[in-house]
């Protein structure tokens, strides 16, 4: 923990511990908006498989697959050397397995070979380690191992024999390994491009020391493979740094579940705590808006169970109707999957234009669901560079986020 202070001291931070949350990130000055609180580089990584990418940079074209292993995927010869010496380990173990085994080393079975060539890699000092870059703090990593049900533990199980079986090291501990899995399910972070799209997946370790809330003081971006966390308001010296693990524009009972489901705690951040009317606020960020379109009210479902009536106006919206406009939704969304191809902008912008409208009719304008629809029309919008309308989009994205901000 020494080490660890010294380590951040510089840069404006301390490490403490809190009974409710465990380890803590503080700040030991003033950190204003937009400043960049923390940068650093990942200890591994591993790009994710949806589709190919170098395992150097992440990018997903001009790309060759490792003559040998067949598994790992480069765009050059730079980014090639700059693996090297971890890959050279890896490639060993993975020639090694039979090619059927091969296509079951998914990326979060990649992270952990990773982990443990890096740790050897270290401690037979090929490569250096310092305090924020060597295996020790993956020892103090939270790992919720007993809160985890008994199909997540055969599963951790599975996957621990599988990285034995890849690196066949007889001294391998079985049982640390599947408790390290459980470590990277709450402590890795997905690394995404600067459009929120996920690239891969790394484990930082100073950045896994700052605990979540659903109202965050900062953020956390990447550029490349690189963390960084920003301020997103006026952090004053003595706060805790946080930033949010999840979607924080849901309600406040999905976050909570979502939240308890992957990390195992019980938020008590600001918006949680609030007094809130959870009903209140599940029907008007997940369900459906008033006929009248002159009505701003939320609906709830009538006690006769005909429909959703307005808690403004009390207009009763039909089930029949209701179904109707989710089933166009749906049948749109599902074809749009279905044919969804890197290239074919055009006919994805009028898709989710078509969604827009019904979900327009259908939800209420605070809807979440209308929110990420508008959210995916900005992205693509913003690859095909029509910048006009990306920002009417980027605007009607807005009030969404401001409400959240407000209501707190
Ligand atoms: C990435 S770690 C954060 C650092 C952690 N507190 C530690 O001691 O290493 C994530 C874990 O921290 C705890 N945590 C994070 N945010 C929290 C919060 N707002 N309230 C309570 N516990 C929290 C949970 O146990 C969660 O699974």
């Amino acid at each position: 923990m020494e080490e660890l202070q010294n380590a951040v001291k510089d840069g404006g931070l301390a490490v403490s511990n809190l009974p409710e949350k465990g380890r803590c990130l503080l700040t030991t000055k003033n950190f204003y908006p937009g400043e960049v609180i923390l940068r650093q580089e990942p200890y591994v990584c591993v790009p994710n498989n949806t589709v190919s990418r170098c395992d150097g940079c992440f990018a997903s074209e001009s790309l060759k697959k490792c003559s040998a292993c067949q598994v790992v995927w480069y765009c050059g010869s730079t980014c090639q050397k700059s693996e090297w010496k971890l890959h050279r380990l890896e490639c060993i173990a993975l020639s090694r397995l039979e090619k059927e085994k091969r296509k079951a080393v998914t990326p979060s079975i990649r992270l952990m070979v990773r982990l443990y060539l890096r740790r050897k890699l270290q401690n037979e000092m090929f490569i250096p380690a310092s305090v924020t870059d060597s295996c020790n703090f993956v020892e103090a990593l939270v790992s919720h191992l007993k809160d985890l049900d008994e199909k997540q533990l055969v599963l951790y199980a599975q996957m621990a024999s599988l990285v034995h079986l890849i690196l066949q090291w007889p001294e391998i501990n079985l049982k640390e390994i599947a408790e390290n899995f459980s470590k990277l399910a709450c402590n890795a972070h997905t690394i995404c491009d600067c459009e929120l799209r996920p690239l891969g997946t790394g484990l930082y370790p100073i950045v896994s020391i700052i605990n979540h809330s659903c109202l965050p003081n900062a953020v956390l971006i990447f550029e490349g493979k690189s963390s960084v966390v920003r301020a997103v308001e006026h952090i004053p010296e003595g706060a805790e740094v946080s930033i949010a693990y999840i979607d924080i524009a849901g309600s406040t009972m999905t976050r909570q579940k979502t939240l308890k489901e992957q990390y195992f705690f019980t938020c008590t951040c600001p918006r949680c705590i609030k007094a809130y009317n959870d009903i209140q606020e599940s029907a008007i960020l997940e369900g459906y808006r008033c006929k009248d379109d002159r009505c701003n009210g939320f609906l709830l479902r009538d006690s006769e169970d005909k429909g959703f009536i307005c808690q403004t106006c009390g207009l009763l919206r039909s089930k029949e109707e209701v179904k109707r406009i989710v089933s166009e939704i749906t049948a749109i969304s599902d074809k749009e999957l279905k044919y969804k191809s890197p290239g074919n902008h055009e006919e994805a912008i009028s898709q989710y234009k078509m969604i827009e409208k019904l979900q327009m009719e259908l939800c209420h304008p605070f809807s979440i669901s209308l929110m990420r629809t508008r959210e995916e029309l900005l992205k693509i919008l913003m690859e095909v560079g029509d910048w006009r309308e990306a920002l009417a989009y980027c605007r009607l994205t807005i009030p969404g986020y401001q409400k959240l901000k407000l209501d707190c």
